[in-house]
């Protein structure tokens, strides 16, 4: 009998259904200007850059009066309404793939808010994560000296940085591993700021996947401004790995 490898999908969850409550603007952050474009645009763009191939699944508010399909480059995409939490917002994207997408496809969950990741840490993510069961996540050791407070802003306690990193996205599991995590997670009342967390829950150990720290989660009013200097520096880099121009 003739066996023929169906080809593995790629499938891309970006939740864009947050209100972006600490950046304190008028518009939800996914939708400031960056450089001329929304937030939104520019993260889409990187990822389409890294993988042009890939199905993308957007979570949006049902309610969201700003977005524009214009800023979609992806050939193959759909939009899931948002939920309460990322968590609930992620849970209703990998519903919307059900029934398309195999257990052993692999996922990458990536926030609209990072628009400074790179095509070169995009592609190293996925490489780890093709070898890798447990799935991965890029992330960055921590550099600072680490203080937890006694509740009132002043010092508890110092604690030990060695094996701390900040867990970014995107975060990559197979799809039917993710779905399984993440209703357990849910329905044991754990809090799931990630989706490594919930995987975590089921006793795996994930990758961490060395990314740039400028992967920044823009977050705080500042981090926008931030992040513009960040899409400039990145633009102006000439090296081979690190492609970031638009296709025109
Ligand atoms: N119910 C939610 C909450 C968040 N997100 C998305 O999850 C990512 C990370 O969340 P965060 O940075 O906390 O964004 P916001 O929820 O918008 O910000 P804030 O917590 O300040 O309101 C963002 O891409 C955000 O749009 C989402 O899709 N659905
Ligand atoms: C997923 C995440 O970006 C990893 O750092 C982060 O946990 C999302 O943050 P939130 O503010 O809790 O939505």
């Amino acid at each position: 009998m003739n066996e023929r490898r169906v080809a593995e999908r790629l499938w891309l969850i970006v939740p864009a259904a947050g209100r972006g409550r600490r950046m304190g603007a008028e518009l939800p952050k996914q939708y400031l200007a960056l450089a001329g474009r929304p937030v939104l645009a520019h993260t889409l763009s990187r990822l389409h850059q890294a993988f042009p191939e890939a199905c993308l699944c957007l979570c949006l508010d049902p309610g969201d009066a700003h977005f524009d399909a214009g800023w979609v480059p992806f050939d193959q995409w759909r939009r899931s309404p948002g939920g309460v939490e990322r968590a609930d917002s992620v849970r209703q994207a990998l519903a919307a793939l059900a029934g398309e997408a195999r257990d052993d496809d692999l996922v990458l969950v990536h926030d609209v808010a990072r628009p400074c990741v790179t095509v070169a840490d995009l592609h190293q993510l996925l490489a780890v994560l093709r070898e890798d069961s447990a799935g991965g996540l890029l992330a960055s050791p921590v550099a600072d000296t680490m203080k937890r407070d006694d509740g009132y802003e002043r010092v508890s306690q110092t604690e030990p940085r060695r094996g701390l990193w900040h867990a970014q996205t995107p975060q990559g599991f197979r799809y039917g591993l993710l779905c399984r995590a993440l209703h357990e997670a849910v329905a044991s009342g754990l809090e799931v700021t990630d989706e490594a967390s919930a995987v975590e829950a089921l006793g795996l150990k994930p990758r961490l996947v060395p990314g740039r720290r400028d992967n920044i989660k823009i977050t705080h009013p500042e981090d926008l401004a931030l992040a513009e200097h960040i899409l400039a520096a990145q633009q102006g880099t000439s090296s081979p790995n690190h492609i970031y121009e638009e296709t025109p």
